[in-house]
């Protein structure tokens, strides 16, 4: 099975095993999440589900749901009271406590806003996404306020981690989020301490966000090569 279909499976399992009528829903970002967001679609234009409210993580996550008339609100919306039942999202990389990286497409500043008002969190992941630590081999985001590009850096430098502007790919210069930010992608030589390192990058002045995710505690969706999906509870 290749990897899109791998990706459409895990996407599909979550939401048959989450997803209810009447749930007020936090959408994520990126190739993983995305299939779990076409099926929610699908199943409200089959009436299999109703009463959908959903907060979006991306403008990518909002047009997807434009296109299957999933009822959009945001975290402040009357309608949606700052808190969600539950979260469907992908991520970077997970570790076996159900840690994650996210911010590889660029979203984990809303991803975490939504993620951290959620009752419930679902992560959906190929089996490459697993990996014993986080951080090691796929980069850290964080996101920084562009004034803060240098002192940041040296900051993050002083925590033991390379550092790495991020760059557009078809444009000149830094990729920029969508709250005006740049990312800086952070690798770290040895294992971390992920709880105190979540804490400790959002104490450095000028960092918005960091893409660890420690603080809530995922239902974890891994898609197989053989097409299988294993739910770690
Ligand atoms: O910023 C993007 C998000 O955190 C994504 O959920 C994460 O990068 C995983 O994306 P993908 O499923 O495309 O690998």
């Amino acid at each position: 099975m290749d990897q899109n279909a791998m990706k459409d499976a895990v996407g599909r399992a979550a939401v048959e095993k989450l997803v209810r009528s009447g749930m007020k829903l936090g959408l994520g970002t990126g190739s993983t999440a995305i299939p779990a967001v076409r099926h929610i679609g699908l199943l409200l234009q089959q009436g299999k589900l109703t009463d959908i409210r959903a907060v979006p993580t991306s403008f990518q996550t909002s047009i997807e749901c434009e296109k299957w008339g999933i009822p959009l609100f945001t975290l402040n919306s009357a309608e949606i009271g700052g808190s969600l039942d539950l979260t469907i999202d992908g991520a970077d990389e997970v570790d076996p406590q159900g840690n994650c990286t996210k911010g590889g497409g660029g979203a984990l500043l809303v991803e975490k806003v939504v993620a951290y008002a959620s009752a419930a969190y679902a992560i959906v992941v190929d089996e490459t996404k697993v990996v014993g630590n986080l951080g090691l081999r796929f980069p850290v985001s964080v996101e920084v306020v562009p004034e803060a590009r240098v002192t940041a850096t040296k900051a993050l430098e002083s925590l033991g981690a390379e550092v790495a502007l991020r760059e557009a790919l078809r444009k000149a210069g830094p990729v920029i989020t969508e709250h005006a930010n740049i990312l800086l992608d952070i690798r770290f030589k040895k294992p971390i301490d992920v709880a105190a390192m979540e804490t400790e990058l959002n104490r450095i002045p000028g960092v918005v966000e960091n893409g660890l995710f420690t603080r809530k505690h995922p239902t974890v969706f891994v898609g197989r090569g053989d097409g299988s999906v294993e739910v770690r509870e």
